[in-house]
């Protein structure tokens, strides 16, 4: 579970402060698949951001498996950031010239990769529909089967949490449902808990819970019942 204590967060811009949160409190719960949801400019990549200690909030605590992340020590903050947060974005930020495998690798290609690090990323990226496609670099893989390998790369540090900010943004509606349906599978699979902010609310079902988020407070919340 991640709980979210009546985060606040300023953006300095210049001169002027923009207050991306205003006072937020909700909880993520731990395993599962969740949205935050929201209109442009209302926070949601904010509240990722900070989730995932790419960001320090101004003021409010968040905690992780019940440790705020504010009392974390800046090593603590890399290694929970390096350990235990897959990220996955928008644009795919993949390695052009590298293949899908050694994409999926490339954070640990510096250091020498086992081999058991290898066969669980060719396991990844089966699972994730790539079997055929290992050995192709980015330009000859479609966006969708792009965003495939940014999340099997994702999955290969086996984390704690997926955070996906606008993972269907590149993408067409069907290909995006896809990206959907494969997170919410892998969360299912690995037991990992899955963040995804979106604007893209067409395909939103078979979800755990729901934030809203309007001018940096939360609108609303939505939990799920489990669907039998
Ligand atoms: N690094 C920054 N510096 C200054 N202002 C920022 C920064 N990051 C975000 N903001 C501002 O904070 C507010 C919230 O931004 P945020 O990106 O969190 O919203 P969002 O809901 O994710 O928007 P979008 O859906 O357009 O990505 C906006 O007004 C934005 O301009």
């Amino acid at each position: 579970m991640i709980e979210v204590r009546n985060v606040r967060k300023i953006h300095q811009s210049g001169e002027t402060e923009v207050q991306a949160l205003q006072g937020v409190s909700c909880q993520f719960p731990g395993q599962k698949f969740s949205f935050i949801l929201g209109p442009s400019g209302s926070g949601k990549s904010t509240l990722l951001y900070l989730m995932g200690a790419l960001d320090t909030p101004s003021a409010g605590e968040i905690f992780v498996q019940n440790r705020s992340l504010s009392t974390l020590s800046q090593n603590e903050r890399d290694l929970y950031r390096r350990e235990k947060v897959g990220f996955v974005f928008q644009n795919f930020n993949l390695l052009k010239n590298l293949n899908a495998l050694e994409n999926v690798l490339a954070p640990y290609l510096p250091q020498g990769v086992t081999a058991d690090q290898r066969q669980r990323a060719e396991a990844l990226l089966q699972q994730v529909g790539l079997g055929n496609r290992i050995t192709h670099r980015p330009s000859q893989l479609s966006g969708g089967e792009q965003q495939r390998v940014a999340i099997a790369r994702a999955l290969l540090k086996r984390p704690l949490l997926i955070l996906a900010d606008e993972p269907t943004g590149e993408l067409d509606t069907r290909t995006g449902k896809e990206i959907f349906d494969c997170l919410r599978e892998m969360s299912a699979e690995y037991k990992t808990t899955v963040v995804i902010v979106t604007h893209d609310e067409r395909y939103i079902r078979d979800t755990d819970f729901i934030l809203r988020l309007r001018d940096g407070k939360v609108a609303e919340e939505e939990a799920f019942e489990p669907v039998e």
